[in-house]
């Protein structure tokens, strides 16, 4: 049994791994950490755990809570992680973390995409980006996993099979993409009230959006060259859910079914990569609530163009249940454990 501590468990990402560990039979969660709820039972601010899991939140005292675990996963906001994480390091304890402070290998990007000083940039060296389809083999040891964000995990998937391949030319990809609010996270700021995000479909942060970065960081590294891409996210007016389309011109004339079977050699082994058949269309309803992403494949002829159609839910395989993914390979659990459920569709 492995000792798990959640650091940032009353928000959206942290309530998501609180709930699917409960079904984790190697994993015990032994410490909560909040910051504005420190003392307070987590079911009551969160009933759907009322008997199920009513621990007390604790306050974030590393010296104290690094005594209740071996390995922490962090649910905190970008720049509050890389202040944590050293002292959990310093202290032989491994981190899986969700921010972006852990995502980069180039700490100059990180910089400048997210106007933080990192202060710690050979804690990014020992970091290992968290996709487990491309780094399976590093984050089975690592020290500190910077799991990605829900756009780059939807986006790099979908695109890997084409770069790996040479398939696509490297210039001109574009990706639009839509999440749900509860990307934003529990936030009370006014664009994800209700009235204002309701009945509402809106892109924001239009060439401009910090994950452009990190999406080109990997897609570079699987492409073997520098890579920029046209990246525009979209707010939803649902919970959950995150559906991404992506764009690439075709270096050779190829069909349909030539891209589905490769999508489908490429990702044979990968349990939670659904490739669809031709003419099937993944929709947000299907991946939400689970670790799955499902994924499409169309060639549009007339432009010898190719059209991919992502889907994940954000809170699942956008984030905390990929970091149970993770968590799994760190402690040589089978990959699925906690995540056999389907997702919720309704
Ligand atoms: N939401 C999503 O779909 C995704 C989010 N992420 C990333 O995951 C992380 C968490 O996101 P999310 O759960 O959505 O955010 P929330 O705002 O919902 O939750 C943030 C959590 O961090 C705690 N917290 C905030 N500031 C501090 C601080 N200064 N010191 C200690 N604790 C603090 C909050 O405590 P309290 O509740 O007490 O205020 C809360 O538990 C972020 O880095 C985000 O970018 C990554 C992928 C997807
Ligand atoms: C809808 C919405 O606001 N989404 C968030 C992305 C959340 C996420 O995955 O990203 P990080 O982990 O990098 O924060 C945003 O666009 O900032």
């Amino acid at each position: 049994m492995i000792n798990v501590g959640i650091i940032g468990a009353t928000g959206y990402v942290g309530i998501e791994i609180l709930r699917l560990l409960q079904k984790h039979p190697g994993v015990k969660v032994t410490s909560i950490v909040s910051q504005n709820f420190v003392g307070q039972k987590v079911s009551d601010i969160y009933p759907t755990l009322r008997n199920v899991f009513d621990m007390k939140c604790d306050a974030l005292d590393i010296e104290s809570i690094s005594k209740k675990a071996d390995i922490f996963v962090t649910a905190l906001p970008h720049g509050v992680s890389k202040e944590v994480i050293p002292k959990l390091i310093a202290l032989d304890k491994r981190v899986i973390d969700h921010s972006g402070d852990f995502r980069y290998k180039n700490v100059e990007v990180y910089e400048k995409w997210y106007g933080i000083t990192h202060q710690m940039p050979e804690l990014l060296e020992m970091s290992v980006y968290g996709l487990p389809e491309l780094y399976r083999d590093k984050i089975k040891d690592a020290k500190i996993v910077g799991n990605p964000g829900c756009y780059p995990t939807c986006s790099i998937l979908g695109i890997a099979p084409l770069l790996k391949n040479n398939i696509i030319e490297t210039k001109n990809i574009i990706i639009d993409a839509a999440s749900g609010v509860t990307g934003a996270g529990r936030s009370t700021d006014l664009p994800y009230q209700f009235c204002e995000c309701t009945e509402n479909y809106k892109a924001y942060k239009v060439s401009n959006h910090r994950h452009t970065s990190e999406i080109e960081q990997e897609l570079s590294f699987l492409a073997n060259e520098d890579i920029l891409i046209s990246f525009t996210p979209h707010l939803v007016p649902m919970k959950r859910g995150m559906l991404a389309t992506i764009y690439g011109n075709l270096k050779t004339e190829t069909s349909t079914s030539e891209l589905v079977n490769l999508y489908k050699e490429f990702y044979k082994n990968e349990y939670f990569v659904r490739v669809l058949d031709e003419g099937k269309l993944p929709e947000t309803k299907f991946t939400a609530g689970s670790n799955f992403i499902d994924i499409s494949v169309v060639v549009d002829k007339r432009l010898n163009r190719v059209v991919v159609l992502s889907c994940v839910d954000n809170l699942g395989k956008g984030a905390s249940a990929q970091a149970v993914q993770d968590l799994n390979i760190m402690c040589g659990y089978d990959e699925k454990t906690g995540l056999e459920s389907p997702g919720l569709y309704l």
